[in-house]
């Protein structure tokens, strides 16, 4: 597909018109609508979220009572009401830089769409992809309230399925998810985890 067309399909004119930063805001729409795992008053982590699509699908859902926090290597323009950090997620000091923006409270939930830079190496990309969603996975047991929830990107591979079961091992509810939004060549799933057991 060439270039120009493979940007311009559907979504993409979608987040024009409703003023979304990326496509991949109605991914979170659509997982959200499927699992309710953000709603009013909630606080979210969103790890991976330049530019900020996510940041301003979860803002719009928790509304002024709620908290939404981003982080990323990349700079995100400033969102009203939402706090960034520019830092590696994979940094052991994020979860103390989180609570101190939350004031020690815990979340309710931690999104992660984290993408490693894409080699073209399908393993290779798979296991930087698995290494950014078990970081995902720890960040959420670090920081989540019990029976809060979590939802995270992977590209498929052989690690998969271990990947999979340390998520089904740690929640309620473990469900694997495309959305229609996610293209349809891409190796992407979201993994979506409710209920934090532990
Ligand atoms: C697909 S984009 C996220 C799009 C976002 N959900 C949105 O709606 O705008 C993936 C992001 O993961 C970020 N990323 C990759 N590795 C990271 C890391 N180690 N720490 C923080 N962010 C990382 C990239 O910089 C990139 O901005």
């Amino acid at each position: 597909m060439r270039r120009g067309k493979r940007r311009r399909d559907h979504f993409w004119r979608e987040a024009k018109r409703w003023g979304y930063r990326s496509r991949a805001s109605f991914k979170l729409i659509q997982i959200n609508e499927r699992f309710g795992v953000i709603r009013e008053g909630y606080k979210v982590l969103d790890l991976g979220a330049s530019p900020g699509g996510w940041l301003q699908v979860a803002k719009e859902i928790v509304g002024d009572r709620g908290t939404v926090i981003g982080v990323d290597i990349l700079p995100i323009d400033p969102i009203e009401g939402v706090f960034t950090l520019k830092m590696d997620m994979r940094r052991p000091e994020l979860v103390d830089r989180i609570m101190e923006l939350t004031g020690g409270e815990k979340l309710d939930t931690v999104l992660s769409d984290a993408s490693p830079n894409l080699s073209g190496n399908w393993s290779l990309d798979h296991a930087r992809s698995i290494d950014l969603a078990r970081t995902a996975l720890r960040v959420s047991e670090n920081l989540l309230k019990r029976g809060g929830n979590f939802v995270v990107k992977v590209f498929q591979g052989d690690m998969y399925n271990e990947f999979f079961e340390e998520v089904s091992d740690r929640f309620r509810f473990t469900k694997a998810y495309t959305p229609r939004a996610s293209r349809k060549e891409s190796a992407e799933i979201y993994v979506v985890g409710k209920e934090l057991q532990i």
